[in-house]
C-alpha cells in the first residue's frame, strides 16, 4: 500500500425536487449535482490502527473519532488507515463536506488497494454515491441513482453564512413531499441556456431552510448580481453563477468585504 492525496470537493445541488416519500421516512430527490474545484483535502497512509487527524481552516467542531464520516469509510471498508483530514469546507451546510470526504476515503482506499468498496456506499449517507462520481450528474431515489450528464463548466460564487442547518429538520419542516420531477435536461446546451433552464427548476428545501436560518434570504440577496442566485442541498450555503471566472471572483471580493464573517469562495462548478 502506498501513500495517497485526494480532494474531497465542494457538492453543489443546482436544483433539488422532492418528489415523495418512502415509508421509512427518507424523501425521494431529482436533482443536478455539480462539484467545485475546492474542498477538503485527505490524504491516506498504511497503519497499523485507524488514525484521524483533522487540520485546516474549518477544523472546529468536526468530530476527529469514529463519528467523523472519513473513519466510518474506512472502518466500513475493512482497512485500518491513517487519515489526514484537512478541512476547508463549512460543516453542515449543504455541500456534502462529511459525504464527500467519505468518498475521497473509499476512492483513496481503492486507489491504494486496487479493490473497490465491497458493501454499498449509499449506507454511509444519501450524498455518498453522487460524490463517489464526482463530476455533474443526476441524482434520484434517494441518492442511490446516479447519471452522469453532459454539462458545461459554470463559474460560480459559493456563500456559507456560518449558520449550521440540520437537514433532517428541513425535510421534516417540507410543506408538501409530493412535488415535480425536473423538466427534461438540456444536456449539451451552452452555459446561458442551461442557467436560464435552472431559473425554471426549483429548490424545494429552500423555503423550510429559510424560514428556520432567515439569513439565506440575505445571502441569495448579496448574490442576486450572479446570473442565477440559488441555495444548494438544504442549506444555508447559497452558489450565484456568472459568466466568468473574473465575473465570480469580483462578485466573491464584494461580497466578503461586506461581510467578513462570512465564507465566501470563487469557484468552477463541473
Ligand atoms: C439534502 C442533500 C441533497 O444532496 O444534501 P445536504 O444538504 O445534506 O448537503 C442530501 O440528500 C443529504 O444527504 P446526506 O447528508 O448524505 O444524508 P444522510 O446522512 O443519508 O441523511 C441525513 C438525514 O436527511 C434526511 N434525508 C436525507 C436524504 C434523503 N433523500 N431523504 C431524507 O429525508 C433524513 O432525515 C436523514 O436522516
Ligand atoms: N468529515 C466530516 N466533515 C464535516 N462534518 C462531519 C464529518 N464527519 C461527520 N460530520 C458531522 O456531520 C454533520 C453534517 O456535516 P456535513 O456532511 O458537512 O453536512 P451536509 O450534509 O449539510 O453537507 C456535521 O455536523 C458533523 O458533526
Amino acid at each position: 500500500m502506498t501513500t495517497v492525496d485526494l480532494l474531497a470537493p465542494a457538492k453543489v445541488n443546482l436544483c433539488l425536487h422532492v418528489t415523495g416519500q418512502r415509508s421509512d421516512g427518507y424523501h425521494l430527490l431529482d436533482s443536478i449535482v455539480m462539484f467545485a474545484d475546492l474542498g477538503d483535502r485527505i490524504a491516506l497512509a498504511p497503519a497499523p490502527a485507524m488514525a484521524l487527524t483533522v487540520t485546516g481552516p474549518r477544523a472546529a467542531g468536526v468530530p476527529d473519532d469514529a463519528r467523523n464520516l472519513c473513519w466510518k469509510a474506512a472502518d466500513r471498508y475493512g482497512r485500518a488507515v491513517s487519515i489526514t483530514l484537512d478541512k476547508h469546507l463549512p460543516a453542515a451546510a449543504g455541500i456534502g463536506g462529511g459525504s464527500s470526504d467519505a468518498a475521497a476515503v473509499l476512492r483513496g482506499l481503492e486507489r491504494m488497494t486496487g479493490r473497490p468498496p465491497a458493501f454499498d456506499p449509499l449506507a454511509l449517507g444519501a450524498d455518498v454515491p453522487v460524490c463517489m462520481l464526482g463530476r455533474a450528474a443526476r441524482m434520484t431515489g434517494i441518492g442511490e441513482g446516479v447519471e452522469p450528464l453532459d454539462l458545461p463548466p459554470l463559474p460560480a460564487v459559493l456563500v456559507n453564512p456560518g449558520i449550521e442547518v440540520p437537514t433532517p429538520s428541513v425535510f421534516r419542516a417540507l410543506p408538501s413531499k409530493h412535488n415535480p420531477p425536473l423538466d427534461p435536461i438540456p444536456e449539451g446546451a451552452a452555459p446561458g441556456v442551461l442557467i436560464d433552464w435552472l431559473a425554471t427548476q426549483r429548490n424545494d428545501l429552500e423555503p423550510p431552510a429559510r424560514a428556520q436560518a432567515p439569513v439565506i434570504g440575505a445571502v441569495l440577496a448579496a448574490l442576486a448580481p450572479a446570473r442565477l442566485a440559488r441555495m444548494s442541498g438544504s442549506g444555508a450555503t447559497c452558489f450565484g453563477l456568472c459568466d466568468s471566472l473574473t465575473d465570480a471572483q469580483a462578485l466573491a471580493d464584494a461580497i466578503q468585504a461586506a461581510h467578513p464573517g462570512w465564507w465566501v469562495a470563487a469557484v468552477t462548478l463541473s
